[in-house]
């Protein structure tokens, strides 16, 4: 039985808000498989985000279907899970509380909510910060907030947007990790947008380049690293090396300006 497979079949979107129409993504059809990691890049304003958006459903295509297993999708649910750069967290709910939310939409349990999401608040290493508020936070901190409240409701695909944009290089790198940890043990599907070609390549198992804007995909570049290595061994290795620099040129090409003749 599949289980998070997206569908994604020329597909556009224009923006209009009456004084001005924008297309921001033009025929892109992707198929993405049920439990795999994929990444997005491609230069600013080519619809990464707006992609993302589409398929959680937030936002109505103009053409074409986005399917999850096999069913067009129709609005969000509780199938996809979303994660934003800037961790969203409602700010007047403590920690314990932000992650019980979608449980709480669900109609679970007072009792299974908390247990629900004690589990995911031990797994991102949030133990002990229960009760605390976002403000007392660090960034690192409110993401793992953020992801174990998407992980709470136990989506089957996770919709990353530039999630750790924000951070400092070390603790990128610990999430990174830590999300790696979690993919592989909870088997969900991934579509994770970023402008850093390293982080792609490092967590994804094939990357997809998009074009400028209009987006539509460019290449997709599939690789398979060796994830029983330790992350310097992965970084250094030639496969690691070779697929960077074949993401980072293909990416290279949208983003220089137009050589004018
Ligand atoms: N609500 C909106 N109304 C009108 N235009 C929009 C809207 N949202 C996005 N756009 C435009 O659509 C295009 C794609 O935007 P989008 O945010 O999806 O790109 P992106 O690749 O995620 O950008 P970045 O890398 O800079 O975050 C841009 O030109 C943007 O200005």
């Amino acid at each position: 039985m599949s289980d998070g497979d997206i569908s994604i079949s020329n597909l556009e979107k224009v923006y209009d808000d009456g004084a001005e129409k924008t297309k921001a993504i033009e025929d892109l059809s992707f198929d993405i498989d049920s439990g795999e990691f994929v990444g997005v890049v491609g230069p600013s304003g080519c619809g990464k985000s707006s992609l993302l958006y589409l398929i959680a459903g937030f936002l109505e295509t103009t053409d074409g279907t986005i399917s999850v297993d096999g069913e067009p999708i129709d609005g969000p649910g509780t199938d996809r899970g979303v994660v934003f750069q800037d961790y969203a967290l409602f700010p007047w709910r403590t920690v314990m509380e932000n992650v019980t939310y979608g449980l709480e939409e669900q109609g679970v349990s007072k009792e299974e909510r908390r247990s629900t999401a004690q589990r995911y608040i031990d797994m991102m290493d949030l133990g002990g910060f229960e009760d605390r508020y976002p403000k007392e936070l660090s960034g690192g901190m409110k993401q793992r907030v953020a992801i174990a409240r998407t992980l709470a409701y136990d989506p089957k695909i996770l919709l990353m947007d530039e999630p750790f944009g924000a951070l400092d290089q070390p603790l990128r790198e610990s999430l990174q990790d830590q999300l790696l940890d979690i993919w592989r043990d909870l088997e969900k599907t991934v579509v994770f947008i970023t402008h850093d070609v390293e982080e792609a390549v490092y967590l994804s198992e094939r990357v997809m380049i998009m074009t400028r804007r209009p987006g539509t995909k460019k290449t997709v570049v599939p690789f398979d690293l060796d994830r029983s290595l330790d992350r310097e061994e992965i970084i250094t290795s030639d496969k690691f090396v070779t697929t960077k620099n074949s993401v980072w040129k293909s990416l290279r090409e949208e983003t220089q300006p137009e050589v004018q003749p």
